[in-house]
């Protein structure tokens, strides 16, 4: 299966590199910069500083396991939904269209159930503030009768993926303004009383995805707590170590997942 990654920023890309086994090769879109890991599995025969990287002519003993193209795709939901779709579109019309899409990145969590350093799995990709509004309080978009506010992620694959990384599962806002009052912190949680995190990337990425007909998942490490804003507060490198081996976890239940599979 081929698996795209896209975070938002290149240090989260490449926390999610650190994860992968093989050294990335780079492939230019209009849209960004690919960074593709692929993976092999090697037979008692051969060694896997002799395996090549390659997929032509390989040895009987060595198998190509799952190709992961790693996306910095640009803060913000917009930005990340248009970079995303571009790799989609370009996978899909050189006929090697992506089985998952994967949101990955760190987060602001909301505590006490999502402290600093631990991860977070989506089993609700929601936008946040998509909607209008009224003098009765906020309105979805799909109260207006527009579009859709909520991606789901496949079940099983979020269960599985959970136990694997120890991530909590609950709903991940998408913002397009990161939260800096503990009055707008407890005005989320009344909207979305499952919140756990919030990012700013997930359901544009999912909107993509869901254009191409491609499960989604996303998985958040929590740098910070929503709330008042303070930015030197901020543990980007723990939450990063986080993103690594959660990501590291997250691999062989990718690997294992038939989407097909009831
Ligand atoms: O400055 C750095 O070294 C650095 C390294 C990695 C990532 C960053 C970012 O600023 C990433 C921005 C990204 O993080 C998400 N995020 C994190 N906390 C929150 C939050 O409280 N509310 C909303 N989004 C948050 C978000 O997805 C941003 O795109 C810097």
């Amino acid at each position: 299966m081929r698996i795209l990654v896209a975070t938002a920023v290149p240090a989260e890309r490449d926390a999610v590199a650190r994860a992968l086994p093989a050294p990335g090769t780079e492939t230019r879109l209009p849209a960004g910069t690919l960074h593709r890991h692929r993976t092999t599995t090697h037979g008692p025969d051969t060694p896997p500083s002799a395996a090549p990287l390659t997929t032509g002519s390989q040895p009987a003993s060595l198998t190509t396991g799952p190709e992961y193209d790693l996306l910095a795709a640009g803060v913000g939901p917009a930005l990340a939904a248009a970079s995303t779709s571009g790799a989609l579109t370009a996978a899909a019309l050189a006929g090697r269209p992506y089985g998952l899409v994967v949101s990955a990145g760190i987060a602001g969590g909301f505590l006490p159930e999502a402290p600093l350093g631990s991860l977070v799995l989506a089993d609700e990709i929601t936008a946040a503030d998509l909607g209008a509004e009224t003098p009765d309080g906020f309105l979805p978009v799909t109260d207006l009768g527009f579009g859709t506010v909520t991606h789901h992620p496949p079940r099983d694959l979020v269960r599985a993926a959970a136990t694997a990384t120890g991530a909590r599962t609950g709903t991940v806002l998408t913002v397009s303004t990161v939260t800096g009052s503990a009055e707008r912190a407890a005005a989320l949680r009344a909207l979305h009383p499952r919140a756990l995190a919030e990012a700013m990337e997930g359901f544009g990425v999912a909107e993509a995805a869901a254009a191409h007909s491609t499960p989604v998942l996303e998985l958040r490490a929590v740098s910070n707590p929503v709330g008042p804003r303070d930015r030197a507060a901020w543990r980007i490198g723990d939450a990063l170590t986080a993103l690594t081996t959660g990501f590291g976890k997250l691999t062989p239940v990718l690997e294992s997942w038939d989407p097909y599979e009831p």
